[in-house]
């Protein structure tokens, strides 16, 4: 079957700075990629670099269609969280929603979100794509215990439904994944 996501011998240099070099990634359906590493050690920019957003200075990176979900909101501010969600026309926004427990914002504007009430909703934002390869960049932070919770049932759903994910986090994520440590 072909992989959702085949990286050859990639390498970034960002800010002058080697990140990392010759790092071979294979994710097939249903398998998911926790990156580690510490503060500065590239796993933003791997995330990046896999959704596109940033070029390898070496290597290939083939991948199916991705979410990404990190720090951007990438939501209209100023309209009701329903509508500002709907701009990405996402197959599955009421399943996201409710997977978020967001049903009781949909009509609270965006601007009003609290951090962790923004966080599900960028959660929310990326699953209702309807994408086979979710990119999460520390898909924790700012979520409480509820939220965790939520985040591991959905991950788990993707993934028995045949996605893959790769979540850059500092945080112990719940059930089975393979590791890649940055900047050792
Ligand atoms: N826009 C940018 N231009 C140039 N260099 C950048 C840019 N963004 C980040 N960097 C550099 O790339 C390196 C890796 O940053 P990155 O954000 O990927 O690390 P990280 O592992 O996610 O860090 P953290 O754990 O602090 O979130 C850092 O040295 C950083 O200074």
């Amino acid at each position: 079957m072909t992989p959702l996501l085949k990286g050859d011998g990639l390498a970034l240099v960002r800010g002058g700075r080697l990140l990392f070099e010759s790092l071979d990634l294979e994710l097939g359906h249903g398998d998911a990629l926790h990156v580690t590493g510490r503060n500065g050690s590239g796993k933003s920019s791997l995330i990046r670099l896999v959704a596109g957003l940033l070029r390898p200075t070496a290597g290939r990176i083939e991948r199916a269609g991705a979410a990404l979900a990190d720090e951007g909101l990438a939501l209209d501010r100023e309209l009701p969280l329903r509508q500002a969600l709907a701009f990405w026309k996402g197959s599955r926004l009421i399943d996201a929603m409710t997977a978020f427990h967001l049903d009781d914002l949909a009509d609270v504007p965006v601007r009003l979100l609290s951090t962790g009430q923004a966080k599900r909703a960028r959660l929310a934002r990326a699953m209702a794509a309807d994408a086979p390869l979710w990119l999460l960049d520390e898909p924790l932070n700012g979520l409480d215990r509820d939220g965790a919770g939520r985040l591991d049932a959905a991950i788990a759903r993707h993934r028995e439904a045949g996605g893959a994910v790769v979540a850059a986090s500092h945080l112990p994520l719940s059930g089975n994944w393979l590791t890649l440590e940055l900047g050792q």
